[in-house]
């Protein structure tokens, strides 16, 4: 038997897993848990301290085999015929533990770049009062609302507006861009005479990427109204109910927020939407609306626009907009003006006036001055980096999250972002099971006392989950929330403390909007990226977009686990085996880990499932970071660890995976292309409201299902 088969989990069979809850009183039943948690628990120590033994053993044979021993297995790895683990001769369905803390890459040093700082001013010393707006809307904005001085995006973008001009607005996360586009459009609905009706519908649409975004706009939009209550806000979007809206729309919607597929999708088949009152149309994070796969249902809406109504004001926001956007989906803009507040106090003109381009043609789709303006982070946003090995992302951001959200504080709310759907659930579960608020009353009394609460968001969840995450957590003054992108833009959460980057973004655009989840409006926030040490190289990258970040030392992270461990719940007789030292506490929760998923095949699954979209994600970043972000670079069966595996699923890594990748990848390019063909939906634009054409709706929604699950 090889020295690594010795260290097979000699654990229960799988899936027994609490399977048969005891009957009986309330003590017994505690006392049985206990029972059960303490053997679970003193397994975890066993293996912990076993795996240092392991680790030991392997290291030495490795150091000491004979070099073609050392050759051919190496050759085999490289092929993918063995798991770093396993030694030839080992059984292939073994499960083995290896060491956490030996055989990673060494940490690199970090060299990061001088950063411009670009100073933006969030506030103006300038009053809603000062600007030429309705009495009742100053007192709305100062009482009800609370804000009586303007931002300072606010206070450039207002008056151009009220002069019924073009803009473009480009300022920093946070900074209070809703209302800059929102004050003006009611002030001057209000002042129509004589008074609008609701069943002249639309005069202004705002689209926006997201349905959670579209619900706070809205939202906003009702405050805003509260004392013109002939004017009548509406909101459309994806995952509502098709009927409903109708109904709505038929009775009126002055202010239309929406997604764009839903729109296009009212558009295309609700007789009683009329564009033809339409005097505004507003780009909210106009950059994302205008990227592939969203940029073609937006120029269709523009082309019903175009076809309604001539007299249109366009406005476009971001904090990332970059000159040259527009014509992404050829959107005419008559002499716009450009806010940068970064910049100068001083609108510019824009360079293109008046530049007419053909809706949806290919010479438009691509934006050629993404860096002719440098991006702004807000000034209190305190930025930081880890770099971990692939084998200790897990503990550590298991570390991370209990430090900050339980022994620290009780206080703390934080979002933690990933790259796809499979990712968010898995942690999610997997967290929620280790170190979230119990359903069961008795945890309580066991001392289970980690207890922070978790939420999940992403694009493949039912739209009630979804709104009542949304919702719950924008309520909540703690917790946690793993979510895709969908939650990357525009959405303003209170009090968020921290943003989590635990896979890394596609660039600085998705960076910047991810951390501008926190520092809002003036206020104080912390983020941190996880990179692993192949990634280093990310910093300087992320330096030359004026992003400034600081490392912070994995094992400083790490020293807090013990805390944890020590709260978690243990009896006595596995307390007096409790790890000390950072390495010891780090693979006790690993392990812990590891038995729970190793013993629950559903849990299993999902671990396998994120861990294989991780990969897939991974070969998805754009190709100026492709020698920083190659799956290539990455052990795999270390990565397995963070996903609590004890080796990398077969399926990834077999002898091929990149060939695999590469076929995956072929066939998602494939898709792509026949997707965009027939539509021009994606995540968010999927409404599943085209009744004409069931065959296309069943293969955007096969198309939507294999896509990565992104979002
Ligand atoms: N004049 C103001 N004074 C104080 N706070 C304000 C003011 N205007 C807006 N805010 C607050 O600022 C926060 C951010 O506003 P908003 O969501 O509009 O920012 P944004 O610039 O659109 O951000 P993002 O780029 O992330 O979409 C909100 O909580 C809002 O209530």
């Amino acid at each position: 038997m090889s020295d690594i088969q010795l260290n097979l989990i000699q654990g229960p069979e799988r899936n027994q897993e609490s399977k048969t809850k005891p009957r009986g009183n309330r003590g017994q039943r505690i006392r049985a848990r206990r029972q059960e948690k303490s053997r679970l628990l003193t397994e975890s120590v066993k293996q912990s301290q076993n795996d240092s033994e392991y680790s030991k053993v392997t290291e030495y044979k490795e150091q000491t085999g004979t070099q073609s021993n050392q050759v051919q297995a190496a050759r085999k790895r490289k092929h993918g015929e063995l798991s770093p683990f396993i030694k030839e001769g080992g059984k292939p369905s073994g499960q083995v533990i290896s060491s956490l803390f030996r055989f990673n890459p060494e940490i690199p040093k970090v060299k990061s770049l001088k950063v411009d700082f670009v100073k933006e001013d969030v506030f103006s010393s300038e009053h809603f009062r000062d600007l030429p707006l309705h009495p009742y809307m100053v007192s709305n904005l100062e009482e009800k609302i609370g804000h009586k001085t303007m931002t300072a995006v606010q206070k450039q973008t207002i008056p151009y507006i009220m002069q019924g001009r073009d803009v473009l607005v480009k300022s920093q996360t946070g900074s209070g861009k809703t209302l800059a586009f929102a004050v003006p459009i009611v002030q001057a609905l209000q002042s129509i005479s004589p008074k609008i009706q609701r069943v002249h519908g639309p005069y202004a649409i705002v689209i926006v990427p997201t349905r959670e975004l579209a619900t706070q706009s809205f939202n906003t939009f009702q405050k805003l109204v509260n004392p013109f209550t002939w004017i009548v806000p509406g909101c459309l979007m994806g995952g509502e109910k098709r009927k409903a809206e109708k109904a709505r729309l038929r009775k009126g919607i002055n202010i239309l927020v929406a997604t764009p597929g839903r729109l296009l999708d009212h558009l295309q088949h609700t007789d009683s939407l009329s564009m033809s009152k339409v005097r505004w149309l507003v780009l909210d994070e106009a950059d994302r609306l205008l990227e592939l796969g969203y940029e073609k249902g937006v120029a269709d809406i523009i082309n019903y626009l175009n076809e309604a109504t001539t007299q249109r004001q366009t406005i476009m926001l971001s904090a990332t907009l970059t000159g040259g956007v527009e014509r992404l989906a050829g959107i005419t803009l008559d002499d716009p003006v450009h806010v940068d507040i970064s910049q100068s106090d001083l609108p510019k003109q824009s360079p293109d006036t008046g530049s007419k381009g053909n809706l949806g043609s290919k010479e438009n789709t691509e934006s050629k001055d993404s860096t002719e303006s440098k991006f702004t982070l807000p000034q209190n946003l305190k930025q930081h980096f880890v770099i971990t090995p692939p084998k200790l992302r897990l503990v550590t951001l298991a570390a991370f999250i209990t430090w900050h959200c339980k022994i620290k504080s009780s206080k703390c709310k934080m979002i933690v972002f990933m790259s796809t759907q499979d990712l968010v659930e898995f942690h999610y579960d997997l967290f929620q099971h280790f170190f979230g608020v119990s359903d069961d009353p008795d945890d309580e009394m066991d001392g289970n006392s980690i207890n922070i609460l978790f939420f999940k968001l992403h694009g493949d969840m039912q739209q009630k989950d979804r709104t009542k995450a949304f919702q719950e957590f924008s309520q909540t003054d703690n917790g946690v929330l793993f979510c895709t992108d969908v939650a990357a833009r525009g959405l303003d959460l209170p009090s968020i403390q921290w943003i989590v980057q635990y896979t890394t973004p596609g660039g600085a655009t998705d960076y910047i909007h991810r951390v501008g989840r926190t520092a809002r409006a003036g206020k104080q926030g912390q983020s941190l990226l996880f990179l692993m040490p192949t990634e280093s190289e990310y910093i300087p990258i992320l330096n030359k977009d004026n992003i400034s970040l600081n490392e912070m030392e994995m094992k400083e992270v790490l020293k807090n686990l013990k805390s944890t461990v020590l709260q978690m719940s243990l009896d006595h007789s596995t307390k007096r085996s409790i790890p000390h030292t950072v390495e010891e506490t780090a693979t006790y929760l690993q392990m812990c880990f590891e038995n729970y998923i190793f013993q629950n095949k559903s849990f299993g699954e999902s671990a396998k499932k994120a861990f294989q979209s991780f990969v897939r994600a991974y070969s998805t970043y754009p190709s100026s970071l492709k020698h920083i972000f190659h799956i290539k670079n990455i052990h795999l069966g270390h990565l397995a660890k963070s996903f609590a595996l004890r080796e990398a699923p077969t399926s990834i890594t077999v002898s091929h995976h990149g060939d695999q990748i590469k076929k995956w990848k072929e066939k998602k390019k494939q898709k792509e292309l026949s997707r965009r063909e027939t539509s021009g939906k994606l995540s968010e634009f999927s409404s599943g409201l085209s009744s004409g054409n069931i065959h296309k709706q069943k293969y955007l929604k096969k198309v939507k299902k294999t896509k990565l699950k992104r979002q």
